[in-house]
């Protein structure tokens, strides 16, 4: 079965179109204010819109409330949250139940001591994002090109399926998948010409190569 890519930190309906056409499995919307990809809703409504059927519409939040989580819910098509901030696995739960929406609950890794959350997260998510854990300090919690060492979750599984993100393009995601055998993946800042301008080609290559092209 081919990997599953999903394209994170769209910001125009051309590249959501771009991205579907190159064969993205998953969009990513974000909703973050210190992202240099984060949408309005009506801007995040406009990409949403283009998304053709069969590619999930992701919205990324960071910490949000039920607010803000209905505020996205109510202005645009969502398939499935990603919570991308420090939300508990309690947390976690409530907003798969308040929301009858799948839920992916992102967990940086650094070290092998960042493992044991990864098993907490999924056994009440309906899937884990596995990412770089940011440097102290750093301004975004996701998004900055960071990878980890992939030695680290390699043979490890998940009773929930998972992704692997944190610093992938298209010149390291084969070499990624092979380590950790990871049958998703996920990017955002690798296949970008500009912070939040996705780059069509780029785009196109991180597909090809996730899936051995
Ligand atoms: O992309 C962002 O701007 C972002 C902001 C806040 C939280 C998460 C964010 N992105 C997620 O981080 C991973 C890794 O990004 P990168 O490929 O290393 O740049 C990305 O896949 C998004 O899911």
């Amino acid at each position: 079965m081919d990997v599953r890519v999903k394209i994170c930190g769209l910001t125009t309906p051309d590249q959501a179109l771009a991205a579907a056409a190159a064969g993205a499995n998953y969009i990513g919307l974000v909703f973050f204010a210190r992202s240099p990809r984060n949408l309005t809703l009506v801007q995040a409504c406009d990409v949403a819109l283009a998304v053709p059927p069969g590619v999930a519409k992701v919205a990324l939040t960071v910490d949000a409330d039920d607010a803000a989580l209905m505020a996205i819910l109510a202005a645009l098509p969502v398939d499935m949250l990603q919570l991308h901030g420090h939300e508990s696995p309690a947390r976690v739960a409530e907003v798969r139940a308040r929301f009858g929406l799948p839920v992916m609950k992102a967990v940086g890794v650094a070290t092998e001591a960042d493992l044991p959350a990864l098993d907490s997260y999924a056994r009440v998510a309906d899937q884990v994002l596995v990412d770089a854990k940011p440097a102290p300090g750093a301004d975004l919690p996701g998004g900055n090109g960071l990878s980890f060492d992939w030695r680290l979750i390699a043979r490890r599984r998940w009773p929930c399926p998972w992704m692997l993100a944190g610093g992938l393009r298209p010149d390291n995601v084969a070499e990624a998948i092979r380590l950790t055998g990871a049958r998703q993946v996920d990017v955002s800042s690798g296949v970008e010409s500009a912070p939040g301008v996705k780059d069509t080609e780029a785009v196109a290559a991180f597909i090809a190569a996730a899936r051995g092209k």
